[in-house]
């Protein structure tokens, strides 16, 4: 499964091709631009890099050290091809973070003798999204600039893509933006977050139903051929393949941070979509030390049953004090299992085919095994969340209860080696999340100072059916008011 190795010496040389693959292995390949442009493949499937660049112990090396947008432009300066002219992405990467509240953007926090949570919520929306989503608004007004096009994006989300997205492209001239949330199933920071923006490019829609019918009427979208095309649609989510990449610096920067190439660490990873996790995979791919990936699920648990058991088989998804990980349906995990299956373009497809009609996933023994030696998974019931809180809350960190998830499945899975630090991925603010901490705490965290008056802001979504010509019609109209 190795690729060849492939070396950059830095960003002002010329940056050599890289094409992108779609999992499902009809699709033609494709550069990071047209990658980023379309989302989702149009055989259906997700975008990979062709080959893996990897990264020599030297290389890390000359990493370590060095600002966090520094980190993160050489990182995704690998994959970005020839798309940005020498020095416009870390321009961009230091703009894009220039607006995190902590200078070290992702600050490492030790919890105990070998644990220590990346802080990833100190951006505009207070999730990890900001991280890539920051980046990817910069991206598309530079690439859509250039071509003197027009895109409409839609996402779905379980409360923190929206903002996060919606933060980053509201009034840009280039784009629309539609985000489908659950009615009622995020928190209502979550919500008014998105719902409070009222820039004419942006639209929220509400829909009736949860997380994986969201997912599924945007993937619909986008295999609606000519609505595609006519809305030249765009993707948000992670999968957008440039999402990910923007997500996997922040591996490189905790790893570095704690040793590495010298020392392993070990990732837990609160997961829902798969996306997260996913990036951790990729940075591991490229040659960082990463020793495990743990996954905490709450009682979605269906990835936990995966790993565990090589049960990969979907149940309703059930509301948990974990709102945005309430996911049956993990986009990303179509990228990871391509990987298993060899690249194998049309396994994958068959194995996809296979759980959409029976919601089982058949996935070869020795694939799973593979995975397993490397994934651990746990799930964490609303209770043994609101216990873990308190514990952390006892010790001096106010934890949300997604990063609470993660932290109680580090414990369940600490790889046997002590000297194994294991990195905790913080992946919400608490404030996001005021119920859940008050329920485990007796504390209600405020709101930082510029989301102060969120409960005063107006509101504005549209309550629809889990209908695609009742979503696409909004999206259509929508679209075309802006474009007039
Ligand atoms: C706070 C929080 N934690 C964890 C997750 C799960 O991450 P992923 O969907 O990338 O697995 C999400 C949603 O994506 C989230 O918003
Ligand atoms: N938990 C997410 C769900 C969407 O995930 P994505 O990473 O694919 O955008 C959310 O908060 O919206």
């Amino acid at each position: 499964m190795r690729n060849r190795p492939f070396r950059r010496p830095s960003l002002s040389a010329k940056p050599p091709a890289m094409r992108y693959v779609s999992t499902r292995g009809e699709a033609a390949p494709r550069d990071f631009e047209s990658v980023l442009l379309a989302g989702l493949a149009e055989d259906g499937g997700l975008f990979l890099p062709e080959t893996w660049p990897i990264l020599l112990p030297e290389d890390w090396r000359a990493l370590r050290g060095r600002p966090y947008p520094e980190i993160a432009a050489e990182i995704i300066g690998r994959f970005t091809g020839d798309t940005f002219e020498p020095g416009v992405l870390l321009s961009m990467c230091r703009d894009a973070y220039a607006g995190f509240t902590t200078p070290a953007v992702a600050p490492l926090v030790q919890l105990d003798e070998r644990r220590f949570a990346l802080e990833l919520f100190h951006g505009p929306t207070l999730a990890f999204k900001d991280f890539a989503l920051q980046l990817l608004g910069r991206m598309f007004d530079h690439v859509l600039a250039r071509r003197g096009e027009r895109i409409t994006i839609v996402g779905a989300t379980s409360g923190d893509t929206g903002s996060a997205a919606i933060e980053a492209c509201r009034d840009r001239q280039n784009l629309d933006i539609v985000i489908l949330h659950p009615e009622g199933r995020t928190s209502a920071v979550q919500r008014r977050q998105m719902t409070t923006v009222l820039s004419p490019n942006v639209r929220n829609l509400a829909v009736r139903g949860d997380f994986d019918n969201c997912q599924d009427l945007v993937k619909a979208m986008f295999n609606d051929a000519p609505f595609r095309a006519e809305m030249n649609l765009s993707a948000v989510n992670s999968i957008n393949w440039a999402r990910i990449a923007a997500q996997i610096p922040y591996y490189v920067y905790a790893a570095l941070s704690l040793g590495a190439p010298e020392r392993e660490v070990a990732f837990a990873v609160p997961t829902g979509n798969f996306g997260n996790v996913f990036a951790g995979w990729a940075a591991r791919r490229m040659g960082l030390p990463v020793s495990s990936l743990i996954i905490g699920s709450n009682r979605n648990d269906i990835l936990a049953r995966w790993i565990t058991a090589n049960d990969m088989s979907a149940q309703p998804v059930v509301p948990s004090l974990s709102p945005s990980m309430d996911i049956q349906v993990s986009s990303n995990f179509e990228r990871l299992l391509f990987e298993l299956l060899g690249r194998d373009g049309a396994q994958t497809a068959a194995t996809m085919r296979a759980f959409r009609e029976t919601g089982t996933m058949p996935i070869p023994e020795e694939a799973w095994r593979n995975a397993a030696a490397l994934f651990r998974g746990q799930a964490v019931s609303d209770e043994e969340t609101i216990a873990e809180m308190r514990r952390l809350y006892a010790q001096g960190y106010a934890a949300d209860p997604h990063t609470a998830a993660g932290t109680a499945a580090s414990h369940a899975h600490a790889p046997d080696a002590p000297g194994t630090p294991i990195v905790i991925a913080a992946t919400a603010h608490p404030a996001k999340f005021p119920d859940a901490v008050e329920q485990a705490t007796g504390t209600r965290p405020a709101l930082p100072p510029h989301m102060a008056d969120l409960y005063e802001r107006e509101e504005r979504f549209s309550v629809l059916p889990n209908d695609l010509s009742a979503v696409q019609s909004a999206v259509r109209a929508h679209a075309r008011r802006n474009a007039d």
